[in-house]
């Protein structure tokens, strides 16, 4: 293997700039030249694609977002859209691709590799929703993020003697919500994988208050309710304002924990051991802190397991 792309796809992740860095310099110490495509598939299929040397990434590994962009390609979901991406990967001699991006992004990977393009797939995405991998990149730096953010709600909520509603990514997982709610001490915690009684959230607003309790945290993850409809419904029943706080894309910038900056340096460099191991078609994932590797389309079959254990726990927690 001589020559290898890489792109960033979906959303944006802390961490994705360290796995960058990670895979142009152990290509480098391989002896492969790697190439950065810009704007994930979209600029894949435009030909924005450069030559990254040594200096090309330093002053990354500490910086949030992604210096190569990511977008999301609705022409690369077409089969016209991906043969123009195949034909680009000829032109420039690009034997390998790695793609570090959400499940999305892995389906893309799969398409190509069918084509007979060797992909690798680097989970970058805040939301910790690809069920193979105990963790992807950004996810701990946004829980860490979210939890600053709870310490200041905390603050302003107690001295107005207030409940707030803090609404967190993650279209179908809630494990922001959930871990963040868990660190922070928040009172209900709702997330889409379980269904969650109205009357139970009243009932913590109302006990709370009753025993002189000066605020109420209800972490609400995106796509489990509307905040507003809550927050109306939650005042209609029980008379208590609750403040809703949106976080968005707060939670996706910022620089990367240390967590995410050594996941992603030890999948940067096992995304090139893989290629130059003649591996394709492979996603990246961690498991009991060990780094592994298997089959993309296998990964993606599979089913998330909610950690219903840590979600029993922040209701004990918050009785
Ligand atoms: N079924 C598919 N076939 C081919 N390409 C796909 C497919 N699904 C997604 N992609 C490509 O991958 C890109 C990124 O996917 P998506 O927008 O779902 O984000 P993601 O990788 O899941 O990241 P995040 O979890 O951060 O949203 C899409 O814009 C599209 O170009
Ligand atoms: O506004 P955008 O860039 O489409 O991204 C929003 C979505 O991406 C994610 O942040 C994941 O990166 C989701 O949690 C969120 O719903």
């Amino acid at each position: 293997m001589k020559k290898i792309g890489v792109l960033t796809s979906g959303g944006d992740a802390p961490g994705m700039n360290a796995a960058i860095r990670a895979i142009v310099r152990a290509g480098i110490y391989n002896n492969i030249e790697v190439m950065g495509v810009s704007r994930g598939y979209e600029g894949l299929i435009n030909g924005e694609i450069k030559h990254m040397d040594v200096s090309s990434v330093a002053d990354i590994i500490h910086k949030g977002g992604t210096i190569l962009k990511t977008a999301r390609s609705e022409q690369f979901k077409t089969e016209e859209g991906r043969k123009k991406a195949i034909n680009v990967l000829e032109v420039f001699g690009i034997e390998g691709l790695v793609i570090i991006g959400g499940d999305g992004s892995f389906r893309g990977a799969e398409k190509l590799s069918e084509a007979g393009v060797k992909t690798i797939g680097i989970p970058g995405t805040i939301d910790n929703d690809l069920p193979y991998s105990e963790f992807t990149i950004g996810f701990d730096t946004a829980v860490n993020t979210v939890l600053d953010a709870i310490t200041k709600i905390r603050d302003t909520s107690t001295s107005h003697e207030k409940a707030t509603i803090i609404e967190v990514m993650g279209r179908h997982c809630g494990d922001i919500a959930l871990y963040s709610g868990l660190a922070g001490g928040a009172e209900s915690v709702l997330v889409p994988e379980e269904e969650f009684d109205i009357n139970d959230v009243c009932k913590k607003l109302v006990q709370g208050k009753s025993r002189g309790k000066l605020h109420n945290i209800i972490m609400l993850a995106e796509g489990t309710s509307d905040a507003y409809e809550l927050q109306k419904e939650i005042f209609e029943r029980v008379g208590i304002e609750a403040r809703v706080t949106v976080l968005g894309f707060i939670q996706r910038g910022g620089n990367p924990s240390s967590f995410d900056r050594i996941l992603a340096s030890k999948m940067g460099a096992y995304a090139i051991d893989a290629l130059i191991n003649g591996k394709s078609s492979r996603a990246l994932g961690i498991k009991n802190n060990k780094i592994f590797d298997m089959d993309i389309a296998e990964a993606l079959t599979m089913e998330k397991q909610f950690d219903s254990d840590t979600y029993q726990l922040t209701n004990i927690l918050s009785i």
